[in-house]
């Protein structure tokens, strides 16, 4: 019962599935119903960060965790990650059950941390929503679902953060950074170097996600630049 109020039915349904033939999957279910229903933020701020690959957000999360003297989470969530690579090469569905999961997992981890210090965070429900979305259609952005849809809604009982920043950097310079960092890519990463409307479809979805909105920073400058955007966003929206 503690699980279906984390995970849609349908993901629910696909999780207990698999955790016959997945054992990872049975130990993410343990792990789920271990956390408590509809977290609570504690009096710290929580701001997330958002956008495609190397556009920033390790950088610039690590910068204002030290800054803010923070809690710097990520999703899926460190006592996941380990199982990544396993969902990652399942199907489409259960890879996509595993990172929703994984950001009910982390909503514990933020309901703890937001009673000790500021919580940045490297993606959140954001990423999977906009992901998902771009995956399961093709071609144009005119192809997705309309602005207003409610898969660009929030989840009722996911703890939802004060601020949410999506990081843009113009293509070109996101192919120099990915060049630069050259570390093994994802299927999603693969795909976003390869594929510009998947791309777009990404960017878009992130641009339609309501309650919480994504705040658009342009992170093309320098890294001291775009610390110095962020902190200021952090410091208008959220009491330090
Ligand atoms: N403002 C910046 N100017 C120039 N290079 C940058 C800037 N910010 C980050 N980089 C570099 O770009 C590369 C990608 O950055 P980073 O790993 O922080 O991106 P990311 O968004 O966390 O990527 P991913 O989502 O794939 O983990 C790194 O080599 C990093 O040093
Ligand atoms: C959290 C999350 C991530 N992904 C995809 C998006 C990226 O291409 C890769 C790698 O992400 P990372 O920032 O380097 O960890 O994973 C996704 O599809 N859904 C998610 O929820």
């Amino acid at each position: 019962a503690a699980i279906a109020t984390c995970l849609s039915d349908v993901e629910q349904h696909r999780s207990s599935q698999c955790a016959a033939r997945i054992p990872e999957a049975g130990a993410l279910l343990d792990l789920l119903e271990k956390c408590p229903e509809r977290q609570q933020k504690g009096g710290f701020p929580v701001v997330v960060f958002e956008g495609l690959d190397a556009t920033g957000k390790t950088t610039v999360t690590q910068s204002v965790k030290d800054t803010l003297n923070g809690i710097l989470l990520r999703s899926p969530p460190d006592c996941i990650s380990q199982w990544r690579t396993v969902f990652d090469d399942e199907p489409e569905s259960i890879k996509r059950a595993f990172y929703a999961a994984g950001n009910y997992i982390l909503a514990s981890e933020i309901a703890k941390a937001s009673t000790q210090a500021p919580v940045i965070i490297d993606r959140y429900w954001h990423s999977t929503a906009a992901y998902t979305i771009a995956t399961e259609i093709t071609g144009e952005v005119q192809g997705l679902p309309p602005a207003h849809d409610e898969v660009y809604q929030w989840p009722e009982d996911l703890l939802k953060p004060d601020l949410v920043l999506l990081l843009t950097v113009d293509p070109e310079e996101r192919v120099r950074r990915l060049q630069r960092r050259g570390l093994k890519k994802t299927k999603e990463e693969a795909e976003l170097e390869t594929n510009s409307l998947f791309r777009q479809r990404v960017e878009e979805s992130y641009r339609r996600m309501v309650n919480p909105a994504c705040q658009e920073v342009d992170a093309s400058a320098s890294k001291e630049e775009v610390l110095k955007t962020v902190l200021q966003l952090i410091s208008k929206h959220c009491a330090l």
